[in-house]
């Protein structure tokens, strides 16, 4: 991913003037992209009334752990109650639910994730406040402050800054985004153009919470949406068998390539001048991104890799691939499923159950 750049470098073969006149501009953020993935994973709650998600990037803006408040592992959600009140205090959530930013910090997927950032989209209570202080972690960047007069808040506050853990709110300027699996692609949408309500349904938890799948292919578009490619962006994680996701990645250009040098371009008649040569695909680079824990995993992904990202799955263990675009007949296709076929590495297209997943960002302010 061709993000810390070296923009004086000349690259033999290419000009070092601006040979990206058709760059785009429009690609997410890092502090807008990881907000929107804890957003997104919360997405995955079944509580009826709150749904908080929580995401932890490492310093090469990597996610290490992302997590969404339910019930504890092996305690199954709707054997435990989602209520708010109840006369008898053990038949509410409050004694079993497990916080987005504790599980964030549970589910991460290397051993230390000291001097990480945790992205969150409620201000952390004080219980989750100490993991994430115990855990090294050296700023909260959060979206909601909603309870910040609660004793809670403020006991976090204070263990914050006692602990030296910088602490910053997040404003979008958006008011949401919508992630659309038939066009693959994930756009800004005004609040009056969000048509689908988060839930309050069932006190025995949410029924229309967001199903693993239809969730990591949701992540990969949104995790597209960083790229800078003119024509496509596309994205793919990485996922193992705890649905723990241990890699993501879009297309780009290789680390410290940068875009004002290798070009962007697909219709020069020097194939110097070209992207393809150079462009790092979405598949190759959420392997990449995996600190190479790949075994027995599993890929979703955007389009049906080529043959050479097919390459890159079979040699880094990925069992199984499951995309969303019908796969095209081009031979590097072709190839990618001669290969697949041989090395028994299986392969499905996912129909998502809804079509359009809405990031609504101010359904949290509740
Ligand atoms: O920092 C936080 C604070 C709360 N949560 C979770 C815990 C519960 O599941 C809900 C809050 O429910 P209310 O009905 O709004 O009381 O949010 C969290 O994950 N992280």
């Amino acid at each position: 991913m061709g993000d810390t750049c070296t923009e004086s470098s000349l690259v033999h073969g290419l000009s070092n003037l601006n040979v990206n006149e058709r760059i785009r501009d429009d690609y997410i953020m890092w502090d807008e992209y990881f907000m929107s993935i804890a957003f997104l994973v919360s997405n995955r709650s079944k509580d009826p009334s709150t749904q908080v998600g929580a995401c932890i990037v490492n310093d090469k803006n990597r996610i290490v752990g992302q997590g969404y408040n339910g019930m504890p592992r092996r305690c199954r959600d709707n054997a435990f109650p989602w209520d708010k009140t109840n006369p008898n205090p053990l038949e509410t959530k409050y004694f079993y639910v497990c916080h987005a930013e504790m599980n964030a910090i549970f589910n991460k997927n290397c051993a230390d994730i000291s001097n990480c950032k945790i992205y969150t989209v409620l201000f952390p209570c004080n219980q989750c406040t100490k993991t994430i202080i115990q855990s090294g972690i050296s700023e909260v960047v959060y979206m909601c402050d909603k309870n910040k007069n609660k004793p809670e808040a403020i006991a976090s506050m204070k263990m914050l800054e006692a602990a030296k853990v910088k602490c910053r709110q997040l404003k979008f300027t958006v008011d949401g985004f919508k992630i659309d699996f038939k066009q693959f692609v994930c756009l800004q949408c005004p609040a009056n153009t969000i048509v689908q309500e988060r839930s309050k349904d069932g006190l025995r938890g949410r029924e229309n919470c967001l199903p693993w799948r239809d969730y990591f292919l949701a992540l990969s578009i949104l995790v597209a949406k960083r790229s800078k490619c003119p024509d496509q962006q596309l994205g793919a994680c990485v996922v193992n068998d705890e649905n723990c996701i241990v890699g993501q990645g879009y297309n780009g250009m290789p680390m410290k390539c940068s875009d004002k040098v290798f070009p962007w371009g697909t219709d020069s008649t020097n194939p110097l001048e070209n992207k393809f040569l150079y462009e790092c695909h979405a598949e190759l680079n959420a392997i990449l991104n995996s600190g190479l824990k790949t075994k027995g995993c599993v890929m979703y992904t955007i389009t049906f890799p080529c043959n050479e990202c097919a390459k890159a799955i079979i040699q880094s263990g990925i069992r199984k691939v499951v995309y969303l675009s019908k796969p095209k007949k081009e031979p590097e296709v072709v190839a990618a499923k001669r290969m697949f076929q041989a090395a028994k590495v299986k392969y499905r297209q996912h129909k998502p159950k809804q079509q359009v997943v809405y990031l609504d960002f101010k359904s949290i302010e509740g």
